[in-house]
């Protein structure tokens, strides 16, 4: 937020008192909490509602109005013959192990990442141990206690290993279930909890059942992604958008996935938020038409070639130069990847700890033609947050082959495509006649032929006769009488095709926690609170209101300042609470409120007002309508803090009363 450097990194991030304070000041917290509550489902409080609810408005004017996108609102229960076709019953399914004695069930591509992970952090201190002067027996001892066994907390492995671990880690996503069950094997990785061994990897579906109308004779789920509900008002879309592609449909909206074992807090429930883009595109042209407005954005790339060599090495790339060495797939694909670069910078997300992985071949849907991720780095490693995919024709193809119901789109061509070919030209009536039943068995062996063969035949028949082969082997001879070939020119005016489809997919909870991480800080002089660095844009209260005294003669002004910034569309809130201005800037200095403005004794008699910057604690004095009009610059991301320095006066805490 503040243009003017302030020293945030004075005390490493502090995980503890970072969960204290989301959970004291109830950004989010365990859904059902006084029946136990239920492992992945969370509800948010006031501050972690507001700021989903900015995170939204921001991501709808980023995306939705600025590329004119439709907007649509489909429902969650879906019926299964939805999720049949789209190979969600077969395939949408994680690996999960079991503990062979306790029952535990584990997800086993994070099983082996934790435990993996955890020896090379051990082998890492342990090396670093060596490399120090001999520690006291004793305290070597405590650092062994409480490791566990399988986990090997403190101890060196062999270089090999370091290697073998490393590679396997930074290509973690393209192991089949029988691929981790062998790593398992093989590295002897068991249950961390319990040092147990565990069971070969078993499909587990994500999708959560369920049944429609009191019968329970229609299957349905509860959907694991928005998109379906795109794809099957295609036509309708289409229409709306007067037959013309490309366009794009958006849709945020609730989804459930039965996660395997939720453990990261915000990071894996099993119901959330998502806002999903699909971007329909004509496959033969995915250039894209705004492009250049992005070609610049320097992006850091982890490319699938990179990630197969066993290294997590990111290159930095501008997205122009990225499409134009096929790094990244086509133009749409790439302008989708910088916007939502743009989208999680603008909304507070640090630039430093973002990137863009590409998909593994195994990793990625067999139909898929690119796919990357935004990985956002936090306390529990690198997460994905967004899923940007090329989709190619898949959806559209299998829903409409399924229904009958045609997906595609039909354009009118400016210019007409002239083509020859030869055809068969049959005497109905001697065809029947002669051949029978067989008839139609005869015109559809001619449809599947060859120029080639046509070519072949029309000679024969010139001859006197011809012989062609049924499915089932039989030779039928024919004369030019039954049939004749001819070569005729054809005119199409209209091409018809399956669009292709770009999908950038976004999981809100988990964007909304990396901010959080990414925008906590503490003070020198008080650690024990913390500050949310939160931009404007996207904090839940935009402006404190704090009246030094709780004396009626405050009231007017109170309502003034407060009723002049709701109709200038800024959200504040009136703090007139009994403690110290101190705690109650530093209390909403924990909400991540931007601004603050003290209404005091002289803004009665002389109507002026201090206005407070968040992150600097800096405070500038000016007349009550003049700072109004700053602060409606500051919170629209008109002006900078240190510009507003130039416009009002420092407050050093005097105040001149007449
Ligand atoms: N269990 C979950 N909890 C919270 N957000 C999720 C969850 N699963 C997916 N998301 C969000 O939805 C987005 C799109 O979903 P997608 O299917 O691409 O995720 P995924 O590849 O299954 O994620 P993961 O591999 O982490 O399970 C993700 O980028 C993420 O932000």
């Amino acid at each position: 937020m503040a243009d003017i450097p302030v020293n945030k990194a004075a005390h490493p991030f502090d995980k503890t008192r970072f969960e204290a304070l989301l959970n004291r000041r109830f950004f989010y917290a365990p859904s059902f909490e006084i029946y136990g509550g239920v492992a992945g489902l969370y509800d948010y409080g006031p501050p972690g509602s507001s700021l989903q609810a900015n995170i939204i408005a921001e991501w709808r004017k980023h995306f939705i109005i600025e590329e004119h996108m439709l907007e649509i609102d489909s429902t969650i229960m879906t019926p299964a013959p939805v999720f049949e076709t789209s190979g969600h019953v077969a395939r949408f399914a994680d690996w999960m192990v079991k503990d062979t004695k306790t029952g535990d069930v584990l997800r086993a591509d994070h099983l082996v990442k934790g435990v993996l992970e955890a020896r090379l952090a051990g082998d890492k201190e342990a090396r670093g141990l060596a490399a120090q002067p001999p520690q006291k027996e004793d305290e070597k001892k405590k650092k062994k206690k409480g490791a566990v066994k399988n986990v090997a907390a403190v101890q060196q492995l062999p270089d090999d290993a370091v290697k073998e671990y490393e590679v396997i880690l930074a290509q973690l996503d393209n192991y089949s279930g029988p691929e981790l069950g062998e790593l398992c094997r093989k590295y002897d990785i068991r249950n961390p909890d319990t040092d147990n061994e565990v069971t070969e990897p078993q499909q587990f579906n994500l999708m959560f059942t369920s049944s429609i109308g009191p019968t329970g004779q229609h299957p349905g789920y509860l959907r694991p992604e928005t998109a379906q509900g795109h794809f099957l008002n295609f036509s309708r879309l289409l229409e709306f958008n007067n037959g013309r592609v490309p366009f794009a449909s958006a849709q945020i909206g609730r989804s459930f996935r039965n996660e395997i074992s939720p453990r990261a807090g915000l990071l894996r429930v099993r119901e959330f938020t998502m806002a999903e883009i699909e971007h329909y595109v004509d496959p033969e042209d995915k250039r894209h038409e705004r492009f250049d407005q992005v070609r610049d954005v320097v992006l850091d790339l982890l490319d699938r070639d990179v990630q197969a060599s066993g290294k997590t090495q990111v290159r930095k790339i501008s997205v122009g130069d990225a499409v134009a060495a096929g790094v990244i797939a086509n133009e749409t694909l790439g302008y989708f990847v910088a916007r939502i670069h743009q989208f999680l910078v603008k909304i507070g997300v640090d630039p430093s700890r973002l990137r863009f992985r590409q998909h593994m071949a195994n990793e990625m849907a067999h139909y898929a033609a690119d796919c990357w991720d935004a990985e956002i780095q936090n306390s529990y490693g690198w997460t994905e947050c967004v899923g940007c995919a090329d989709r190619a024709a898949y959806d559209l193809t299998v829903h409409s082959k399924k229904t009958g119901h045609p997906l595609v789109v039909r354009q009118a061509l400016k210019e007409p495509i002239i083509t020859e070919r030869l055809v068969a030209e049959f005497n109905k009536k001697v065809l029947g006649k002669t051949f029978g039943k067989d008839a139609g068995v005869i015109q559809s062996v001619f449809a599947d032929l060859s120029e080639t063969r046509l070519l072949e035949i029309q000679g024969e028949l010139a001859q006197g006769s011809a012989v062609v082969t049924t499915p089932d082997g039989r030779e039928l001879t024919l004369t030019h009488e039954v049939v004749t070939i001819e070569r005729k020119t054809f005119k199409q005016s209209i091409r018809e095709f399956t669009p292709n489809v770009i999908e950038p997919s976004f999981g809100l909870g988990r964007i909304l926690y990396v901010l959080l991480e990414h925008n906590f800080w503490a003070r020198e002089q008080d650690v024990e609170r913390g500050v949310l660095s939160l931009p404007a844009v996207v904090a839940p209260t935009k402006v404190l209101i704090v009246p030094l005294s709780a004396k009626e003669e405050f009231n007017p002004l109170i309502q003034e300042v407060s009723s002049k910034l709701r109709k200038a569309g800024i959200f504040s809130r009136v703090d007139d609470s009994n403690t110290s201005i101190g705690k109650r800037y530093a209390r909403n200095d924990e909400l991540g409120t931007p601004f603050g403005v003290t209404l005091d004794f002289a803004s009665v008699q002389n109507r002026t007002m201090t206005l407070r910057e968040r992150d600097t604690t800096g405070q500038l004095i000016g007349d009550i309508d003049q700072v109004i009009s700053v602060l409606v610059d500051l919170v629209n991301g008109n002006a900078t803090w240190a510009e507003a320095c130039n416009q009002l006066p420092t407050y050093d805490g005097v105040q001149a009363v007449d």
